[in-house]
């Protein structure tokens, strides 16, 4: 297994303000991710799972300790580098999918690649290696609404890996699916883990922990057990 860290959080502690009241959402976590594992994040809704993501993509700032996400200094780092390391080396899948509606499948996987400055041409051309991957060869130009869930999330996850970014997060990426469909976005992003991609998840699901290789339980913002299992690359 790579032992290079993806992400590096040490101490990290993040407030928000409710009116006048100051929420803590994770207090002091220290947690580390190797490149090319699965790290699966786990506790009660409000325990800061969302909040950990979020700092780790740079959607929020830390307020105290130090985060380093792939080789980089998050913590000190400006709105503009943050923007730049989101947009070109980390890929986010969310829970509802987040897909553009009016736009095909492969056009929102080419999304962040056309935000990066690359051509349509190459984007098309990587987007369609990505959908590849994902299983997704043929619906190309489907639009959101005329595929399932369970392959609206493979294009979302297309879009989160596309032009090779090595990091994705993904918030309760099984939290809108059947079962069924979940294991099958689960083994996905397994199979991402096991070509070298890090991935780090939130997830209230029990059965969607057999695939990562750590898991790290959140309560009330604090990091309260670390479980590695050492069974993840032997699925069934
Ligand atoms: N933008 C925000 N403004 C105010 N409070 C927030 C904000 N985001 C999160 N919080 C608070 O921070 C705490 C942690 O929330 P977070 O969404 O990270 O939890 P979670 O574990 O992801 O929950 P869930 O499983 O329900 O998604 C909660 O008390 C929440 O209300």
């Amino acid at each position: 297994m790579a032992t290079e860290a993806a992400v590096t959080a040490r101490d990290v502690s993040k407030s928000f303000l409710m009116g006048r009241q100051k929420v803590p959402a994770l207090k002091g976590v220290s947690l580390g991710v190797a490149a090319g594992t699965m790290t699966a994040l786990i506790g009660p809704s409000g325990s800061g799972k969302s909040t950990l993501l979020h700092l780790i993509a740079g959607l929020e700032s830390v307020d105290s300790g130090e985060l380093s996400v792939l080789g980089r200094p998050v913590h000190t780092s400006g709105q503009a580098e943050l923007a730049a390391l989101r947009l070109r080396e980390i890929g986010f899948v969310y829970q509802d999918f987040s897909l553009i509606s009016d736009l095909t499948l492969i056009e929102n996987v080419r999304l962040p690649l056309e935000g990066a400055g690359i051509a349509r041409k190459q984007a098309h051309a990587a987007a369609g290696e990505a959908m590849a991957r994902v299983g997704l060869s043929g619906l190309e130009d489907r639009f959101p609404a005329e595929v399932s869930g369970g392959q609206q999330q493979r294009a979302s996850i297309a879009r989160a890996i596309v032009g090779e970014r090595k990091l994705v997060l993904a918030d309760e990426p099984t939290g809108s699916l059947d079962s069924k469909t979940g294991i099958e976005i689960m083994e996905i992003l397994a199979g991402l883990r096991d070509e070298g991609v890090t991935v780090v998840l939130s997830t209230h699901n029990p059965a969607n922990l057999a695939y990562a290789d750590e898991t790290a339980e959140l309560s009330d913002g604090s990091l309260v057990s670390l479980t590695e299992r050492s069974s993840a690359g032997e699925r069934s």
